[in-house]
């Protein structure tokens, strides 16, 4: 199956690609969580256990499971003169200045990690002083600077593998990302999207390089004319603007209409798929926080540029206005704010949904989990006690690239 067909949230999920957390996993230490946009730090072997858990889950249901250090090796396995370039890139990228160390750190990486999977797996992990073995003598950085500290900084998120880059209808949009710690993650988009077979004829609606920054959780395909995007903490209205130039400019793209839903710009809200996400062809989880404040712009194309608008009506009227049905809203944990708090912190309300009525959800939301069954959902849970650490559920940790039509 060569190119991405995402025109829906719901339809039958046929390829997704995700990242099983690996090695990156150990760098995280208590000063470094808030940087690298964790909370705590999960016990690797445990979270490796309940990734693989998922894995199964969305193979069982036909789902074809790709991984994204196996794509990236591919590229750089088919193009050899790529793997000097990609490493002077990320080298250049992790904040490396100096000729010296851009030196050490390319010999070390490329003496020692000599497949191109050991490379791009020990490019996620992050490099520690430690291994370099640098001659003290020579350079007072080296003599004064601790002796065990990242000089790579680990890439702990790519396990949420729907932000750096987002399928949108049979286009991508190559995320330019809200914190520093998550841009190294879109130059495996970068390699992927011009180099690998499969992915390099995949237009693109939105690259690295913008100005603005835009993630993938924000990004929801309603239907083919239909996208919404939240304006969030991690999404600039901006980015919405210019990816929606880039959308109505490509006349293979069907999307005539994106809706962008202002929510609340907090970590418990951090993307709208955290608040908001579609499970059956009439059906939204949601959480209860963002009803209130929630308001939503219909952009259209207008000549060669936009038009914007803000909607009226509530939620609800809006969404029936462009799913052509009336629609059931089902709060994260019921009414209930504390437990709606606690679950949605947990990610109740971020499920991923494999068919019509059929989701993958965190089995610690136990009140969401049995609401979403008496509403005739078939939620099948995956194991979430270390996985749950990052901020993320199912529809973090996943990105459809192949969905039915
Ligand atoms: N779509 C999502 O909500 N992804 C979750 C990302 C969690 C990650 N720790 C982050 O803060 O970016």
């Amino acid at each position: 199956m060569a190119g991405v067909n995402v025109k829906s949230e719901i339809k039958p999920l046929k390829k997704v690609l995700l990242h099983r957390p690996g090695k990156e996993l150990l760098n995280l230490t208590p000063n470094t969580l808030e940087e690298l946009l964790f909370d705590d730090i999960p016990f690797l072997k445990v979270a490796q256990a309940e990734h693989d858990a998922f894995a199964q889950a969305l193979r069982d249901n036909g789902v074809e499971v790709v991984y994204l250090e196996n794509l990236m090796a591919e590229v750089l396995d088919a193009n050899p003169a790529l793997r000097e370039q990609f490493l002077k890139q990320f080298i250049e990228e992790a904040g490396i200045r100096t000729e010296r160390y851009q030196k050490i750190l390319f010999d070390y990486l490329n003496d020692n990690y000599k497949t191109n999977i050991d490379l791009v797996l020990k490019c996620m992990e992050g490099v520690n002083l430690t291994e370099l073995h640098t001659d003290k003598s020579n350079s007072l950085v080296d003599l004064v600077s601790e002796s065990s500290k990242m000089v790579i900084a680990p890439m702990p998120n790519l396990y949420f593998t729907r932000d750096p880059f987002a399928m949108i209808g049979n286009g991508v949009s190559i995320n330019r990302m809200y914190a520093v710690t998550r841009n190294r993650e879109t130059i495996f988009a970068e390699y992927i999207f011009t180099h690998h077979p499969d992915f390099k004829d995949v237009p693109q609606y939105y690259s690295r390089y913008s100005a603005f920054h835009i993630e993938g959780g924000d990004i929801l395909n309603i239907n083919e004319h239909t996208l919404a995007i939240g304006i969030s903490q991690r999404t600039e209205p901006d980015a919405i603007d210019e990816i929606a130039h880039n959308i109505f400019k490509d006349e293979t793209s069907p999307v005539d209409t994106i809706l962008a839903f202002n929510i609340p710009n907090n970590r418990a809200m951090m993307h709208l798929d955290t608040v908001f996400t579609q499970i059956d062809v009439d059906k939204f989880t949601i959480h209860p926080g963002i009803m209130g404040p929630l308001t939503v712009f219909e952009i259209t194309p207008e000549g060669e540029g936009i038009k914007v608008k803000e909607t009226s009506g509530t939620l609800e009227e809006v969404l029936e206005k462009y799913v052509g049905m009336p629609v059931t809203l089902i709060p994260c944990a019921g009414g209930d704010r504390i437990a709606a708090e606690r679950e949605q912190w947990n990610d109740g309300s971020n499920t991923l949904c494999i068919a019509p009525g059929r989701v993958v959800v965190y089995e610690r939301n136990d009140v969401t989990n049995a609401l979403l069954r008496k509403n005739n959902i078939d939620a099948i849970e995956i194991p979430s006690a270390e996985l749950s650490r990052g901020r993320g559920g199912p529809r973090c940790m996943s990105m459809p690239i192949w969905r039915e039509d």
